[in-house]
């Protein structure tokens, strides 16, 4: 697991760190594990050209300092101080000291254009709002430059509570960040500019407290996926009813269907208006063409794909939560959902809506919605009491139960933007909520094997491509 806090929790750790050690050391932790990561990046160091872009803050110390380390190892290191009478006094020394020199910001970008790796030191989890204006040219500079960037804890000019993006940002190749990851490298628009992530332990863990965030790794879900045992019929292992398509739209309910079979459902029930449609590609599937209450057991519901916006698809929506199984509400059903309906059901409800589906639902415009994920997210699970899956490049779960971290799901690809594949999110999951999984680890581990699909189908795919995929997704999680 991977684990997220904000920026409260994380200086109140460092806090509690410092009072116990020596003074400057956890800025030497960072710097030293900093320059190795620079190390690696360069693969050589000596005779390299390094420029390090330093703020203000102890964000520029922790630069300067590592820095040095790559002077002092044979790089030619210049750092350009983007704030010349507050500099970090001991890493500016020791970079000196070093043999490294320091320039104007005037002429950053002549050495930016020539160096191998950019250390981003302009702020970090002290910075407020995006770029200013010198710091925006010599971050433009590196992006055009060869070089490669390297952020010190966060790009900067990203919300390390939020990843909010509110203007220039830089863009990284590599972020090194101390002690914790920060919501906003796991969290997008941010996220998308941190590049690949490393943690550097700095001693924080101990006083760390509860994550804000948990992004699930390989062994993670793997202990999560349910295993059939020797002793299971297809009702221990879970019938989930798939209440989707209409006349319009019988492809959703093919789609839902092939998601649920290929995720270990002991048997799919289907109701609705797309029964020769699912019968014609999967056989197996137990169609029914009435109403919900009247298809048989089942251990958990998902209601919504492609039922279109009619009356009688009110009532299948009406019916699915009147049932005392968890239920999944997706796409046309999140367009009828009343909170206080939801708020009053016995039994789970997870609500899986993209950026559109979750501004509908809270009034927001969508842009608003994928600027700040994290809020949306939370504030639909708290309004309707439910567990929610905001589907994007990186997809959020909220819980409504309090403290609980939010889970980032970490598997995520531009391909998986493709019609359908929502639909087929919905019923793998839906098979992960009736072999009973609780309601947070069905999405986060439905989210997880939905992109790992894509990934593993490599390049174009359609939807039907993503559920063929699950059982491979699902054996890689396991191997
Ligand atoms: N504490 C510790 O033990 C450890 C901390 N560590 C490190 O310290 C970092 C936090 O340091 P920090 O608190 O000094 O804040 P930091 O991120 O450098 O930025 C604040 C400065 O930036 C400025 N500024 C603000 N917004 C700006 C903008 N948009 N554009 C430009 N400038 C802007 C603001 O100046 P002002 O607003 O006053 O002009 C202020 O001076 C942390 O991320 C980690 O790297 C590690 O060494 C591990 C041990
Ligand atoms: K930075």
């Amino acid at each position: 697991m991977r684990y997220g806090h904000g920026v409260e929790a994380v200086r109140a750790a460092e806090g509690e760190l410092m009072a116990r050690v020596p003074e400057g050391a956890l800025m030497q932790r960072a710097a030293a594990g900093l320059a190795a990561a620079c190390g690696d990046v360069l693969g050589r160091v000596y005779g390299a050209r390094v420029v390090v872009l330093a703020g203000s803050g102890s964000n520029g110390g922790d630069a300067l300092f590592a820095g040095a380390r790559l002077a002092k190892r044979g790089a030619a290191v210049t750092a350009v101080l983007l704030a010349s009478d507050r500099t970090h006094e001991g890493g500016l020394a020791a970079l000196l000291a070093a043999g490294g020199r320091a320039v104007h910001p005037a002429d950053g970008p002549a050495v930016i254009t020539r160096a191998h790796l950019v250390l981003d030191g302009i702020t970090g989890i002290g910075g407020k709002g995006g770029l200013r204006p010198a710091a925006v040219s010599l971050a433009e500079a590196a992006y055009e430059a060869r070089a490669a960037i390297v952020a010190v804890d966060l790009p900067s000019g990203v919300d390390a509570d939020t990843g909010e993006v509110r203007g220039a940002a830089v863009r990284a190749d590599v972020t090194v960040t101390f002690g914790t990851y920060k919501p906003g490298l796991l969290i997008d628009p941010a996220a998308g500019l941190a590049g690949a992530l490393r943690l550097v332990d700095i001693g924080l863990d101990p006083y760390l407290g509860a994550a804000e965030l948990e992004a699930l790794q390989h062994a993670d879900v793997a202990a999560l996926l349910p295993d059939p045992t020797g002793e299971s019929d297809k009702y221990a292992r879970g019938v989930v009813g798939i209440a989707a398509g209409s006349q319009r739209y019988p492809g959703a309910a093919v789609l839902a269907v092939s998601g649920a079979l290929r995720a270990g459902a002991g048997a799919v029930r289907y109701v609705g208006p797309g029964g020769e449609a699912v019968l014609a590609r999967h056989p197996e599937t137990l169609v029914s063409t009435g109403s919900p209450h009247e298809a048989g057991r089942v251990q958990a519901w998902v209601v919504g794909p492609g039922l279109g916006d009619t009356p009688q698809a009110r009532t299948t929506v009406g019916e699915v939560l009147d049932s005392d199984v968890p239920v999944l509400v997706d796409a046309d059903g999140l367009r009828m959902l009343d909170p206080e309906r939801v708020r009053g059901r016995t039994a789970p409800t997870l609500l899986t809506p993209h950026a559109g589906e979750a501004a509908a639902l809270l009034g927001w415009d969508r842009a608003d919605v994928e600027a700040r994920r994290l809020e949306a997210v939370r504030t639909l699970a708290a309004r309707f009491g439910a567990t929610v899956l905001l589907k994007g490049s990186t997809t959020l779960v909220a819980d409504p139960r309090d403290g609980t971290p939010v889970r980032v799901n970490p598997t995520g690809t531009a391909w998986l933007a493709t019609a359908g594949s929502g639909d087929v999110l919905s019923g793998l999951t839906g098979s992960l909520l009736a072999a009973r999984l609780d309601p947070r680890d069905a999405a986060s581990v439905g989210a997880y094997l939905h992109g790992l699909s894509a990934r593993l189908a490599e390049g174009p795919l359609s939807a039907l491509d993503v559920a063929d995929t699950i059982p491979a997704a699902w054996r890689n999680v396991r191997s």
